[in-house]
């Protein structure tokens, strides 16, 4: 099986050499072309545009940063839409449902396929094909790349109509935004009030509050060490766009709302590219250490 793969990021890089490493062909494009180099040694070919890979492949994946990235590389000059007649796209990138929306309508309405796919699951769970993939739209289409998502993920969900998938990813983040803003509260609590931070992390670890973010993200964020494995610029984008979900369906949401100007604040401090767990360097700015 060929697929086309477009965004060679933190997230896809490492599906696009998992599915390499599994036997499928794979043609890449990314907008920095030289961090295709990387791929071709493990046997990738290189598109020159996002309307070459299409053309090539039956299948293409896309895992972009972003709505605004989403979308060009669907409709700008190039792009996908010039050859997407009797081709099938697949975009696992975060967004919101009417990003989705528009790029489903209008690949259908030019002849193509469309599955929104976003995934749960963070770089080393991509490296290790275990994301759990949140699939929404044609469903033909998902029962014929699920050999795909078996190497891509430990479990994929079909959810219904397109924009269910997106929804689902953003309720999820928004609820992982609002616990590292607790966690990290908690984190800086317990150290200015004389505690141990280390055995908070051991004392959460054995109650019912135990779970994976805190103990993967706990030990380096101790440390004040955030090597970027979800960038905390695409964190604060997840929760802006759950936060408009949220306004769309008049549910109040104002913890997440406190987390997104946590995540916003860390931004403007330049830490939009460090993990989203950098958003602890917030509580150590001069406004909340007097
Ligand atoms: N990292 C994570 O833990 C997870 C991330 N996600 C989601 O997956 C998506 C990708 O995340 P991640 O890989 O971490 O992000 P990165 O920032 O590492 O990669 C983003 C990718 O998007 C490309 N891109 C950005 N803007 C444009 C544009 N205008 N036109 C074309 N290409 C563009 C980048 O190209 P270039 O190299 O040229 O900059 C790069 O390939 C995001 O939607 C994120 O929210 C989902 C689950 C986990
Ligand atoms: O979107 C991020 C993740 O860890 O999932």
């Amino acid at each position: 099986m060929e697929f086309g793969f477009l965004g060679l990021g933190i997230m896809g890089k490492a599906m696009a050499i998992n599915l390499l490493r599994h036997g499928f062909k794979v043609t890449i494009w990314n907008r920095t072309l030289s961090k295709c180099d990387e791929l071709v040694q493990h046997g990738a070919s290189v598109g020159e545009t996002p309307a070459t890979v299409v053309k090539k492949c039956k299948y293409t994946i896309a895992m972009l940063s972003d709505p605004s990235a989403a979308l060009s590389v669907v409709f700008d000059k190039d792009g996908v839409l010039e050859h997407i007649n009797g081709k099938c796209y697949i975009d696992m990138s975060t967004v919101d449902a009417d990003t989705s929306s528009k790029i489903s309508e209008t690949i259908k309405a030019k002849g193509g396929y469309f599955l929104e796919a976003p995934v749960s699951g963070s770089k080393k769970p991509a490296e290790d094909g275990q994301l759990i993939i949140l699939a929404a739209g044609d469903k033909a289409l998902y029962d014929e790349v699920l050999p795909a998502f078996d190497v891509l993920g430990k479990k994929s969900f079909f959810l219904g109509e397109v924009g269910n998938g997106a929804k689902m990813k953003l309720v999820v983040n928004m609820i992982m935004g609002s616990m590292m803003n607790a966690f990290s509260e908690g984190l800086t609590l317990a150290e200015r009030s004389g505690l141990n931070p280390g055995t908070l992390l051991d004392v959460l670890d054995l109650g019912a509050i135990s779970n994976g973010m805190f103990k993967l993200k706990g030990p380096t964020m101790l440390q004040n060490s955030y090597s970027p494995a979800f960038p905390l610029k695409h964190q604060q984008k997840d929760m802006r766009l759950a936060l408009a979900l949220g306004d769309e369906n008049a549910v109040s949401m104002p913890v997440a709302a406190a987390a997104n100007e946590a995540f916003k604040k860390a931004r403007s401090m330049g830490l939009g590219d460090l993990d989203f767990s950098a958003v602890h360097e917030t509580l150590k700015a001069p406004d909340h250490s007097s």
